[in-house]
Order: structure tokens, then sequence, then C-alpha cells
């Protein structure tokens, strides 16, 4: 358990603050005191999400609805966030995926995932970094990645090339601003049934990735896991809070894996491989594949 204000008086983006785990971190970091900043498409999302926040723990939440796959947009959205105080975190956590048999994926379809996951959490890391190098001010990015930047994660490729390539910045962003006080720190999620990922996951519902999907059948995906079950978001909003606040003071360059121990097993795609035509093709008409 975390101290009571340990993030108190910090401001904090959140990319796709509005949903799922993005969600979850608000949540803790306003108990803990911390002010937000949410970012995500839509912006009903993010009123609801603000409206929330400010209900459960008084809050103080500005909204920036954005497309990170914007460059322009996102310079937009860090003008519009210092206006109001500089920021202290950013979380790069919007992403997109679907699952797919990677010799299918057209150029636009590889380009929805790479565009939010890669280039929008690069995007959003340099607007943030410039301005607390510009300023003298220490920051922290943390970036949301996937166990698949260890064991790689077939018919997801897009998203395990982002997520990887989002590794090797925050190994290499701790090195080159480390000195200028901006530690650069990721989480490794394993599988959290939320329903962003249910639906990019399993759109047929009950098989592979099965216990991303609440509701889904999930006796194979528990069964993978050593611990026995999917992961909790307050679990992983924790362990956030953790790394952004000043009792990670000393951590810079390194990723936590939060799984259950699940990767050391699988990649959570290997029952996919037993796929035939016909479940692609069920896949495919449910938007996933
Ligand atoms: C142990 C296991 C653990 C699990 C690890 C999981 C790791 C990562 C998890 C996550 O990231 S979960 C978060 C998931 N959340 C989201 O994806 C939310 C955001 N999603 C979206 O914005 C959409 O779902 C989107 C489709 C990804 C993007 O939509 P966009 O509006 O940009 O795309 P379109 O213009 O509709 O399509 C562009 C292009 O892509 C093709 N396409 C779209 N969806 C699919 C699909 N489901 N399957 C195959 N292809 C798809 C679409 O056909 C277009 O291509 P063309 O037809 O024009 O060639
Ligand atoms: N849940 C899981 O099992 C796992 C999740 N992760 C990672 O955790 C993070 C959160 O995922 P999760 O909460 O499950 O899924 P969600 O679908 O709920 O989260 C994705 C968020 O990203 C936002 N987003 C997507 N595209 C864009 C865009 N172009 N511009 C701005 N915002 C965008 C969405 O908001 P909007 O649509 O309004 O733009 C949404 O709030 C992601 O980085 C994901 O890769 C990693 C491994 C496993």
């Amino acid at each position: 358990m975390l101290q009571d204000g340990l993030l108190r008086g910090r401001r904090i983006l959140i990319t796709g603050g509005g949903t799922g785990l993005g969600l979850a971190m608000a949540d803790r970091f306003a108990a803990l005191g911390a002010q937000l900043v949410l970012s995500g498409r839509r912006a009903e999302v993010l009123a609801a999400a603000r409206d929330g926040l400010v209900a459960r723990h008084g809050a103080s939440v500005q909204t920036l609805p954005c497309d990170v796959r914007d460059a322009a947009a996102v310079e937009a959205m860090f003008d519009a966030a210092w206006q109001q105080g500089p920021l202290d975190v950013l979380v790069n956590n919007a992403a997109a995926t679907f699952i797919a048999q990677t010799e299918r994926l057209s150029a636009r379809a590889a380009d929805a995932i790479l565009g939010p996951t890669l280039h929008g959490a690069l995007y959003c890391t340099l607007q943030a970094g410039r301005r607390w190098l510009d300023s003298g001010r220490p920051g922290v990015v943390l970036s949301i990645l996937s166990t698949s930047t260890r064991t790689g994660r077939a018919f997801t490729v897009p998203s395990a090339m982002a997520k990887s390539a989002l590794l090797a910045m925050t190994r290499s962003l701790a090195v080159e601003w480390g000195p200028q006080g901006i530690r650069s720190v990721a989480i490794a999620p394993g599988p959290f049934p939320t329903a962003g990922a249910g639906q990019a996951l399993d759109p047929t519902a009950g098989r592979a990735f099965a216990d991303a999907a609440p509701g889904a059948g999930a006796a194979a995906a528990y069964a993978a896991n050593p611990l026995g079950r999917v992961g909790r978001p307050p679990e992983l909003a924790e362990l956030a809070a953790f790394l952004v606040s000043d009792s990670a003071a000393y951590i810079n360059g390194e990723m936590v894996a939060i799984d259950g121990g699940q990767h050391l097993r699988t990649s959570g795609a290997e029952d996919l491989l037993a796929w035939g035509p016909d479940d692609w093709a069920r896949a495919r008409a449910g938007r996933g594949g």
C-alpha cells in the first residue's frame, strides 16, 4: 500500500486515460493526490471519466481530446496542458491492436496500429521532454508496453514491434535524458480484462485471449497463467503510481512485467496456431483478422 498523498501536487498526463487501464491509473493517481490531464480521441468518454474522478476524489482533471497519430495535434495538446501548469509525468498508454494473420495485413492496417502505438507515444514523449529540458524541470515518462517485448507475439506483429521499439526508447532516453532529471520507465502488462483488449484480441469472444474479455470463456487462458488468473487493473495502477513517484527515484530505463509470470510460459498467442481457415474467416467477419 502506497502512502497517502504520495502524488500530491503532481500533474500527470495519461494518453488513453478515459478507458481501461488508463482510467484505472487515473483513479489511483487521483486518490494519491495527483492532478490529471486525460487525453484520447473521444471527448464524451473523457468527460465521463473526468466526472467520475471528480465525484470519487474531488480531483482536478483537465480533458484534452487529441488523436496522438497527428503530431501537430499532439503539440497543441501539450501547449494546452502546459498553459494550466507544467506537467510532471507523461503516461504513454494509448495504443491500438487487433489479431490478424500477418501476411494479410494491408499497409493501412499496419499503420492503424503503428500510428497510435509507436508514433503517438514518440510524439508525446518528444513534446514533454523538450518542455522539461527547456525549463530545467525534472519529469517522468512511463510507457505501458506489453510482455511481447520479451516474447514476441504471433498474430499481433505490428503491436509487438511498436512495443519493442518503445522499450528501446525507454532504455535510450534513460541515458540521454537521465542526467537532466528525466526518468524513463515502463510496464509490461500481461492479460488484463479491459473492454478494449477484449474487442481487439478476441473478436469471436471465447477462443484465444479469452481471459481478456469479461464474461468470455477463460479456462485455457487462466490455466496458462502460473497464478491461475488474469490481472486486475488496480494492481497495474498501483505499480504505475509507485514507478512515477519519488519512491522510485532511482529506477530509470527499467520495464516491470505484471502478468503473474505468464510470459515465462507462453506469449499468449500460441492457441491461434491451431486456427484453421474457418476460424480466421469467422474472426475477420467479427473485425478480427
Ligand atoms: C498474454 C496475452 C496478453 C495480451 C497482450 C496484448 C497486448 C496489447 C494489447 C492492447 O493494445 S489492448 C488495447 C486495444 N485497444 C484498442 O485497440 C483501442 C483502439 N482501437 C482502434 O482505434 C481500432 O480498433 C483500430 C482498428 C485499431 C483502428 O481503427 P482505425 O479507425 O484507425 O482503422 P480503420 O480506418 O477502421 O482501418 C484501417 C485499416 O486497418 C484495417 N483493420 C481495422 N481493423 C481491423 C481488424 N480488426 N482486423 C483486420 N484489419 C483491420 C482496415 O481494414 C483498414 O485497412 P484497409 O482495409 O483499408 O486495407
Ligand atoms: N488490457 C491488456 O490485456 C493489455 C493492455 N496493454 C496495453 O495497455 C494499454 C491500455 O490498454 P487497455 O486499457 O487494455 O485498452 P483500451 O482500448 O481501453 O485503451 C486504449 C486507449 O487508447 C486510446 N486511443 C486509441 N487510439 C488513439 C489515438 N489515435 N489517439 C489518442 N488516443 C487513442 C483510446 O481512446 P479513444 O478510442 O477515445 O481514442 C483508449 O482510451 C495499451 O497501451 C495496451 O497496449 C498491454 C498488454 C495487455
